[in-house]
């Protein structure tokens, strides 16, 4: 899909971006860890008191935007349909980081959906934009300390799974932390207790009801056709895959490959959060070394676009649905 890419030039060089290196290095026993959460469990109450603040209800239902979902300039987007918003852009909120990424507005979006309160990022925190991966997931600490019981993390992913075509929707049944093989985790660094366990379980991670309802939903609304479940696996990028790695990966048995989630999903069900989290298959991995064609943002986001009504829809419904579960 070569489409016009709607990439419009976002100005990065914003006059908070020194606040990415200011966060308050609040550490358990005053020490600071290398590799440790310096995000203390106050300093994510602090972030939360600020958004609780400003907004006249609590959400219990939190949405990561993925890649195209969020974008600034598609006003069709999921983020942006949300009635009554209340907008908090990144930089505005204290300790916060910013997003670096074309098509991750870069702010957190309260209001209804379906009439079901929410909360939205409108841009996640990616590792290759150089953030430790505790600090790409925080905000999912903060959504926590909100209220919310519920996360819904979509991202953009490139499909591996030969029966997949661009456009379907994979809703995420498990996955592969290759980041973790090689230690790398969000859970890395002394514990806090009370955000939750030192080893918390992951066979369970993404909630089976909620699969099973998401699939009957997208039949119901004709969609079933685009939606698959299956496995994803989040590699650190910003490079796309070689022919060699996305074979190896799909021998490993990964359905979609993307550069987010896995962290996020960690954070949410070391605090005890239900999470749905579904992949948009906005590009085929090549693994045809004959292959002229060459993955690439642009169609990422093109693919984001074109789906954005399905997504909006499907989303409504779940969000529905979860709500008359709580
Ligand atoms: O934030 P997500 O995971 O949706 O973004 C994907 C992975 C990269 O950030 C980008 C590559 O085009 O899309
Ligand atoms: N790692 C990775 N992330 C993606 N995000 C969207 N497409 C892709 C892809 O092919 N690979």
């Amino acid at each position: 899909m070569n489409g016009t890419c709607e990439l419009k030039t976002k100005v990065l060089n914003r006059t908070n971006e020194s606040k990415v290196n200011n966060v308050e290095q609040e550490t358990q026993n005053g020490q600071y860890y290398a590799n440790s959460n310096v995000y203390s469990y106050e300093s994510v109450v602090k972030i939360a008191q600020f958004l609780l603040d400003r907004v006249p209800f609590t959400p219990k239902i939190g949405i990561i935007c993925g890649s195209g979902m969020g974008a600034y300039w598609n006003k069709g987007s999921l983020a942006e349909a949300l009635q009554n918003p209340i907008k908090f852009p990144y930089e505005d909120i204290p300790n916060f980081p910013i997003s670096t990424v074309e098509g991750h507005a870069g702010q957190l979006v309260f209001g209804y959906l379906s009439d079901v309160p929410v909360m939205c990022m409108q841009g996640r925190f990616h590792y290759y934009e150089g953030y430790p991966l505790w600090k790409c997931a925080m905000p999912v600490r903060v959504m926590k300390m909100i209220g919310v019981t519920h996360l819904i993390a979509t991202n953009a992913a490139g499909g591996l799974n030969k029966t997949y075509k661009v456009g379907d929707i994979m809703i995420v049944k498990d996955h592969i932390n290759m980041m973790g093989f090689a230690g790398n985790n969000p859970l890395q660094g002394p514990n806090e207790e009370r955000f939750g366990p030192r080893f918390p379980p992951m066979n369970s991670a993404y909630n089976k009801q909620l699969i099973r309802k998401a699939k009957e939903i997208a039949t119901a609304e004709g969609l079933g056709d685009l939606v698959h479940d299956g496995v994803y696996t989040c590699l650190g990028g910003p490079s796309f895959e070689t022919v060699a790695e996305l074979k190896m990966l799909g021998m490993l048995g990964c359905d979609a490959v993307g550069m987010s989630t896995v962290h996020e999903v960690i954070t949410a069900r070391h605090c005890n959060m239900t999470v749905f989290a579904f992949s948009l298959i906005t590009n085929m991995c090549i693994t045809d070394y004959d292959c002229k064609e060459e993955a690439n943002h642009c169609e990422v986001l093109d693919v984001g676009k074109l789906r954005e009504g399905d997504l909006k829809h499907f989303v409504s419904k779940v969000v529905e649905y979860m709500a008359q579960t709580m």
